[in-house]
C-alpha cells in the first residue's frame, strides 16, 4: 500500500498526467491541461484505494483479534500471513491487469480473513459489550 503512492506518481510524470496546475511547470504552455482519466494512474489510485478499503480495517481488526480474541499464537499468525499475501496479489493483480478471477480471488481471500477475525473478536467479548 505505501508503494502505490510512489507509483502513481511515477505512472504520473511517465505520462505527463498531472491534475493541478501547479504540478506542470514543465510542461508546455499547450499541454497545461489537467488530466484525470489516464488509465494506468487511474487503476493504481483504485488499486490503492481498495487496499486503505481492506488493510485499515485489517489494522484495527488484527490488533483487536491478537488482544482480545484468546486465540492462539498460531492462529493469530496465520491470519495475518494470508491476508498478507492475499494483500500482496490483489496488488500484482491489479497493477499487472492480470485475467479474473486472479483479482476476486485475492481480495475474497483477504476478506475472509477479516470477517473471521471479525466474528472471533465479537463471539468472544459478546457479553462484555
Ligand atoms: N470498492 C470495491 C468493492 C468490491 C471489491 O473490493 N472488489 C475487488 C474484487 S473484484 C476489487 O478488486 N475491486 C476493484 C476496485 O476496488 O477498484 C469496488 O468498487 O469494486
Amino acid at each position: 500500500m505505501v508503494v502505490l503512492s510512489p507509483l502513481t506518481g511515477y505512472f504520473r510524470h511517465q505520462g505527463n498526467v498531472f491534475s493541478n496546475p501547479e504540478d506542470m511547470g514543465s510542461l508546455k504552455e499547450k499541454d497545461k491541461k489537467p488530466i484525470f482519466d489516464d488509465p494506468m494512474v487511474e487503476r493504481v489510485r483504485r488499486c490503492h484505494l481498495n487496499d486503505l478499503e481492506n488493510i485499515v480495517p485489517f489494522i484495527a481488526l488484527g490488533l483487536l483479534f491478537a488482544l482480545t480474541s484468546g486465540a492462539s499464537t498460531t492462529t493469530i499468525v496465520w491470519h495475518y500471513r494470508i491476508f498478507v499475501v492475499a494483500r500482496l496479489l490483489h496488488t500484482i493483480a491489479y497493477i499487472g491487469a492480470l485475467p479474473q478471477p486472479s483479482r476476486a480471488l485475492s481480495f475474497f481471500a483477504g476478506l475472509v480473513v477479516n470477517v473471521s477475525m471479525a466474528v472471533q473478536i465479537i463471539m468472544k467479548n459478546w457479553n462484555s459489550f
